[in-house]
Formats: structure tokens, C-alpha cells, sequence
């Protein structure tokens, strides 16, 4: 299950994140960058109103050269009954181990190490900050006015978010999210997807968050529990009728394609093809089942992103002998999503034989 966690940069956007459904209010400071803070009065009233009603976060700074900011911001947030604070992590020569004694004196608080996409520190960081005790890690990205998290690729993400949970950490992602990035990222299963910018007008992260825009980004993930009502919640936002809902015509059948992917794989039997990788054309179409009625606009649909996402994320992962294989694996991670029912796939190798050579696969969904 992923939550979604707002940053508020005061009480009163911390009732409106609380009135869209959102799990987890986090305090901070917008003008800023990803781990600023607010003010501790400020910091304290957004606790008030949301405490109860939704998870707390705050973000308290980064981990420099003064360990006692990081400890005094922590002191204060264990006060306020705050579960997570978030803790910016960019050198590998931070002072680690005070950080994990201020950890290790706040048991009820979760110390989640925020990553920069675009200053990431050299080498693997999971093994110190989890040895530093920190129970989580998050991406994000340093500059808010040209980062995305999403230009590090969808694979580059997902073994991120594989490694975090192999040492039983806590993963959240942010960086200047889109709407459109959701169902892109919901399938790598973090715990959280993070955001500010895409709460407010205009992607612009210093205006206060509008209502319709934190309720659109609501919608696109699954709630955990029943959605919380409220002023500027749901039910003022109502999605135009999507296609295939129009008065007088019927829906048949829904199908998305990517067609014509190439991409160099490392694939093959032969000893010359473990060398060096080759092209590979992909073609894969999926049937939809036909929509859920109060799923709407980008909600509604399985975002063809997710198929070139997906074929992405298994030629990274390494080496794969078959095409029968790929194909097998491609269906079967793409049918894990419950609007596909049936899903073919063309695997086809372009750099062996004079034409193409390769395998089309069928497979539906057996329930
Ligand atoms: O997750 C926390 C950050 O505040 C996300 O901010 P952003 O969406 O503006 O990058």
C-alpha cells in the first residue's frame, strides 16, 4: 500500500490536506528546498491540527556539520507526536554516527534520510544510514525548480526502492511528482509518494495548495482506508464523463500499445550474444477491462507509460537467455495490474538474421 504525503507549509493547508484524504501531513517549509523547515510555531500548529487525524511528518534540515540543529528539531518533534522527520542526506561524510545517537534517543521517531536524485551522493548509502539507524529513505531532488525524481528512470527507481526494502527500510519518493508520474510509480510499491508542487497552482510549490489539485492527486492513489470528507474535499471535484461513458454509445473493448520499442537487451544463448547487447523491437498491446464508473480521467486507465516502464525495468535487471522468457515476464508483471486482462507480447531480436526473428506471446488473466 502507498500513502500519500503532503507537505504543508502551515495549519491551515495541513486541514486541507487532511480534508482530501491525505495519510501523511508533512511540515515544511516550501520556501525552502526538499528538507527545509518551518518555524517551530508553525511546525507546532500543523501538528495540532492534524494530530489524530492524520500521520505526521516534519522535515528538520539536512545532516551538515552541526549534528545538535538535527537534535534539538528532533527533541522538539517527539513533543508534538511527530512519527517521521525527514533528514537530508547528499555526502556520504556526514557526521553519521551522532546522527544515529539522536536517532537512537528518539525510539518513536522514524529518522527518514532524504536522497537528492540530482546530488546523489557516490556509492551505495543504504548500509550507513541503516546501520546509523534510520528507518527509511526517500528520494527526492535538491534544485525544486529543474529536478524530477523521474529523470532517473523508472528502473534506476525501482532497484532504489528494492534495496531500501531489502534492509527493511521505509522508502518514500518525491521530486517535483506529477499527477501523470503516479501510475508510473504506484507499481514499484514504495510506502509513500511525496508531494508539493503538484498540490498547488501551477506546479508552483511557494503558492498555497489548491483543494482541486491536491484532490486530483489523491484520486490517483489507492486509499487506504475510507476517504476523510470535507470542506474542498472530493465532492466538489467531479471529472467530465470519460470516453466510452457518452450518451447513446457503448463501450466495447478498451486496448493500449506501444509499438516499435527498440532497446539494446542482453539476451541470447550463444556466447557472442553474452558479450554485447542487441536490439531488441518490442510490440505489446493489452485489452482493458472496461472502466470502473467513478474512476475518471487519468484514474480511469492504465497509463501506456507503465508498458514501456515495465519492458525497461526487465532489460536492466540483466542478462536473459530466451526471448520466451522476456515475453513471459514482460505478461506477466503487466497483467499484475487488475485492468488488464489479456496482453500480447512480440519480442523481436533485429540484429541476428537478415529479417527479424523472435516470438509473439498471448496470455489472459485466468480470473
Ligand atoms: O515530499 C515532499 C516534498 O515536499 C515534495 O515536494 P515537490 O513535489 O515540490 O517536489
Amino acid at each position: 500500500m502507498t500513502l500519500m504525503l503532503a507537505s504543508v507549509a502551515d495549519a491551515r493547508e495541513a486541514e486541507i490536506a487532511i480534508s482530501i484524504g491525505t495519510d501523511i501531513v508533512d511540515a515544511e517549509n516550501p520556501a525552502g528546498g526538499a528538507v527545509s523547515p518551518l518555524p517551530p510555531d508553525v511546525t507546532a500548529a500543523v501538528a495540532a491540527a492534524a494530530r489524530g487525524r492524520a500521520r505526521l511528518s516534519a522535515a528538520v534540515g539536512e545532516i551538515g556539520s552541526d549534528p545538535g540543529a538535527i537534535a534539538a528539531a528532533a527533541d522538539r518533534c517527539s513533543g508534538l507526536a511527530i512519527e517521521i522527520i525527514r533528514v537530508g542526506f547528499a555526502s556520504a561524510s556526514a557526521p553519521m554516527p551522532l546522527v544515529g545517537a539522536v536517532a537512537g534517543r528518539h525510539p518513536g521517531l522514524a529518522f527518514v534520510a532524504v536522497l537528492f536524485a540530482d546530488r546523489m551522493p557516490g556509492g551505495d548509502p543504504l548500509p550507513l544510514l541503516a546501520e546509523a539507524g534510520f528507518r527509511g529513505v526517500m528520494l527526492d531532488v535538491a534544485d525544486k525548480t529543474r529536478g524530477r525524481v523521474l529523470e532517473l528512470g523508472i528502473p534506476r527507481i525501482a532497484a532504489f526502492v528494492e534495496a531500501a526494502k531489502g534492509r527493511g527500510l521505509m522508502v518514500g519518493l518525491a521530486g517535483n511528482l506529477e499527477p501523470a508520474d503516479i501510475p508510473r510509480l504506484l507499481p514499484l510499491e514504495a510506502d509513500f509518494l511525496g508531494f508539493r508542487a503538484a498540490l498547488c497552482p501551477n506546479a508552483d510549490r511557494r503558492a498555497p495548495i489548491d483543494p482541486a489539485a491536491a484532490a486530483e492527486v489523491r484520486r490517483l492513489i489507492p486509499a487506504a482506508a475510507p476517504r476523510r470528507s470535507g470542506p474542498g474535499g472530493e465532492a466538489g471535484i467531479r471529472a467530465a464523463p470519460g470516453p466510452g461513458r457518452r450518451a447513446g454509445i457503448e463501450a466495447v473493448a478498451d486496448r493500449i500499445f506501444v509499438r516499435d520499442l527498440i532497446l539494446p537487451v542482453r539476451i541470447g544463448v550463444y556466447r557472442r550474444e553474452r558479450d554485447a547487447p542487441q536490439r531488441v523491437r518490442f510490440d505489446v498491446s493489452i485489452d482493458l477491462a472496461p472502466r470502473e464508473t467513478e474512476a475518471e480521467g487519468l484514474a480511469g486507465i492504465m497509463s501506456y507509460d507503465v508498458i514501456v516502464d515495465t519492458i525497461r525495468t526487465i532489460v536492466a535487471e540483466g542478462h536473459v537467455e530466451l526471448a520466451e522468457e522476456l515475453a513471459e515476464e514482460i505478461a506477466a508483471r503487466l497483467l499484475s495490474d487488475r485492468r488488464a486482462m489479456k496482453i500480447t507480447v512480440r519480442v523481436e531480436k533485429l540484429d541476428l538474421g537478415p529479417g527479424g526473428i523472435g516470438v509473439e506471446i498471448e496470455r489472459r488473466r485466468a480470473s
